[in-house]
């Protein structure tokens, strides 16, 4: 998939099958409208292509109105965006900026200059609430009457439902903020996940667990930290995971996503949200620093608990291994192994 930030750029498609949206968690709404936009672009011959916003635009408006309230809770980060809708078969997303003079584009203009001036798009497949432009004054009539003038074809897609019911970002939102990773996994057609490069974090850990050395702790709650590039994602809490993209088999492992606030907050990541995962076996192959820089998916299987302050170092080391444990259990149930057999194939 080509990705592009905006679209004055020589090698996007002069042509293209477009759709617009936030498609934040490519849920299973989103893949049924790429399929089809995909179908539509092969059969007319030109790119299928998204078009995306970042920051999402009520990110924006939370920022200019300095109502952080308003700004939605983050499914995934750009990166887990951009693999999933390169997964689905998109050949090109743009990364459109959300900014002051989006914001302010009158739909006509935005019709003109972007869909038409910048995209080319022969074809425009949108969902059924779709809205756009400033004040959000755009629908699908306006586009379809734009469409019957500068000659591209316009569809709306029906409410994809699971159980009678919308699939929407929002759903998914909901699902994981109440910790229901089955739900969220019914919505979004696979298992929760976060991708990325696995980055440094203080090392303390290592230390964490030897003050109770013994059983299978004395090399400490080693971690492997993925940044989440946003301040408020949809799930936080500690979660039994699976690491994808380590070893050939995926790792299973306890994971705190979120800032752990029984930390100095003042240290290089304070306040930061990270998804710190510890494998419950580590692969001696991998060596100790074996993780460094790679690019690992970890899907976040069962919530255990909401992140806890503790009051001592001791105090969180307990409460890590009382995590292990319980991670240990889920795994040892069957229902675990169904999961971790279905989730094989998707490194
Ligand atoms: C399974 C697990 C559960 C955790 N639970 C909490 C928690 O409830 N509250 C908290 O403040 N930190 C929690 N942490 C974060 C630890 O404080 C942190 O991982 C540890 O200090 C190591 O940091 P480092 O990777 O920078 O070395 C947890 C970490 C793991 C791996
Ligand atoms: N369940 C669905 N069925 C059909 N189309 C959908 C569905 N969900 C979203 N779409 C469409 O996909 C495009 C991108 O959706 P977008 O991510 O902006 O909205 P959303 O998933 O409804 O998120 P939110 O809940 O935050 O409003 C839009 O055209 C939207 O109408």
């Amino acid at each position: 998939m080509k990705i592009f930030r905006g679209f004055h750029h020589p090698d996007v498609a002069p042509a293209c099958a477009l759709t617009i949206g936030n498609f934040d968690g490519v849920h299973r709404g989103h893949q049924a409208m790429l399929a089809l936009l995909n179908s539509e672009a092969q059969h007319r011959g030109v790119q299928s292509c998204v078009l995306t916003f970042e920051p999402h635009p009520r990110d924006y408006f939370a920022g200019v109105h300095k109502r952080p309230d308003l700004a939605p809770a983050r499914i995934g980060t750009l990166r887990d965006k951009l693999s999933e809708l390169a997964r689905c078969g998109v050949q090109q997303t743009i990364v459109l900026p959300f900014n002051e003079k989006l914001a302010r584009q009158a739909p006509q203009a935005f019709i003109d200059d972007v869909v038409v001036g910048g995209l080319g798009a022969r074809y425009l497949l949108v969902g059924d609430d779709f809205r756009f432009g400033a004040q959000r004054a755009g629908d699908y009539a306006m586009l379809d009457t734009a469409g019957r003038e500068r000659g591209f074809e316009v569809a709306r897609m029906n409410s994809y439902e699971v159980h009678g019911l919308r699939v929407s970002s929002s759903a998914v939102r909901d699902a994981l903020g109440a910790g229901d990773m089955e739900e969220a996994t019914r919505l979004l057609g696979r298992p929760y996940a976060i991708s990325g490069h696995v980055v440094h974090g203080r090392k303390l850990g290592r230390s964490l667990g030897r003050s109770a050395a013994s059983g299978p702790h004395q090399d400490g709650f080693r971690t492997l930290n993925l940044r989440f590039a946003h301040w408020k994602p949809a799930a936080s809490g500690i979660f039994a995971v699976l690491v994808h993209g380590l070893d050939a088999e995926p790792l299973p492992g306890v994971a705190n996503l979120g800032v752990r606030p029984s930390l100095d907050p003042s240290d290089v990541n304070g306040g930061r949200v990270l998804l710190e995962t510890h494998c419950l076996q580590w692969p001696a192959h991998l060596g100790a620093e074996g993780a460094y820089g790679k690019i690992v998916r970890v899907e976040l299987l069962h919530k255990l608990h909401d992140e806890l302050k503790y009051d001592s170092l001791g105090a969180l080391t307990t409460g890590i291994a009382k995590d292990c444990d319980d991670a240990r259990a889920y795994f040892a149930s069957s229902h675990a192994e169904t999961r971790r057999q279905t989730t094989r194939d998707r490194i």
